[in-house]
């Protein structure tokens, strides 16, 4: 595989989570190996990774619910140390969070109301509009997608810097999750908003990330911007196998047959070259994701 360049260098003081030579170990495991990075405000950020990659223990390490070696900063603050006073700006949704299940929703809002600074109740109510939950409904008699949005209107109606959303769909269908992106997309994001959302539904989101991580094994392989990835990455179609061999020789990171077909992804290549052999787009982040996430070893059959 082509080095990946690490892009997306913020200004010093702009960014809203910097992070140096962080670490992880639970026992004799290391599960992150020394992450390096920093995100900007007014960014959608998508942090996608397999399974046990480390994407939660990272979100973790930045919600203060980890200790970790290295430095992060979050707002400017240690969130292991701060985690209180961060929590003020910081919202987050994740999939094992849960509600009182015994309060009715007008309850839960007012308990909220006063326990958090930049909670609104009059947004949160407004928020219901449009879908089927009432105001005294017990949180316990909604169902898996009201309940999760009825967590969106909770968290959107904080007044926060940053919203850490950890598969936040999970067990939803296709309706409720892409109403839920469409609300958090056009009733919350603003320039001063950042977000970041894990979720193993790449395409889903795809449409609203402004930046993506990649996370394999521990370790950040891509950080880039999602124009970057789009003038960086090309995929090739080829029907001729006479196009294979000069396709190869311009190095692809990836390589696989689908139905009779060669599909090659490209890093850095200037498609003028790749145009003559064959059909030429931009990979979706989920083909990207296969590309630059498989372990060697793991695929023989498809290492090079
Ligand atoms: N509290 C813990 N104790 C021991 N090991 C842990 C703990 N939390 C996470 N791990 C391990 O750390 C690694 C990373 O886990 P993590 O939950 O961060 O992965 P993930 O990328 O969020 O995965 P998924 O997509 O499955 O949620 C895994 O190997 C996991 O088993």
């Amino acid at each position: 595989m082509n080095e990946l360049s690490l892009a997306t260098p913020a200004e010093p003081g702009q960014s809203i989570v910097s992070a140096r030579g962080l670490r992880k170990s639970f026992g004799k495991k290391e599960v992150l190996h020394g992450l390096d990075f920093d995100i900007p405000a007014g960014r959608i950020y998508g942090l996608i990774g397999h399974n046990g990659a480390g994407k939660t223990t990272a979100l973790n390490a930045m919600l203060g619910l980890t200790n970790c070696e290295g430095t992060i900063r979050v707002l400017g603050e240690d969130p292991f140390a701060q985690r209180a006073k961060l929590m003020e700006n910081v919202a987050f949704i994740s999939d094992v969070a849960s509600l009182p299940r015994f309060l009715r929703v007008r309850e839960l809002f007012a308990l909220l109301n006063n326990i958090h600074p930049n909670f609104s109740q009059e947004k949160a109510h407004s928020f219901l509009e449009g879908t089927d939950i009432r105001p005294e409904m017990k949180v316990k008699h909604l169902s898996k997608g009201m309940m999760a949005q009825l967590h969106l209107a909770v968290v959107m109606a904080i007044d926060a810097k940053l919203l850490v959303l950890d598969e936040p769909t999970l067990g939803l269908d296709i309706t409720y999750r892409k109403r839920f992106y469409r609300r958090l997309l056009e009733d919350y994001m603003t320039e001063e908003r950042t977000l970041l959302i894990t979720t193993h539904q790449v395409d889903e989101i795809e449409f609203m990330l402004s930046d993506i991580m990649f996370i394999r094994d521990g370790d950040l392989i891509l950080h880039m911007q999602m124009e970057t990835v789009n003038d960086k990455f090309t995929q090739l179609v080829i029907t001729d196998p006479a196009h294979l061999e000069a396709a190869r020789a311009l190095k692809p990171v990836f390589e696989e047959t689908r139905f009779g077909q060669t599909v090659l992804i490209f890093d850095g290549v200037d498609r003028a070259q790749l145009d003559p052999l064959g059909a030429l787009s931009t990979p979706t982040l989920s083909d990207l994701f296969v590309a630059l996430m498989q372990r060697p070893t793991a695929n023989p059959e498809t290492a090079r």
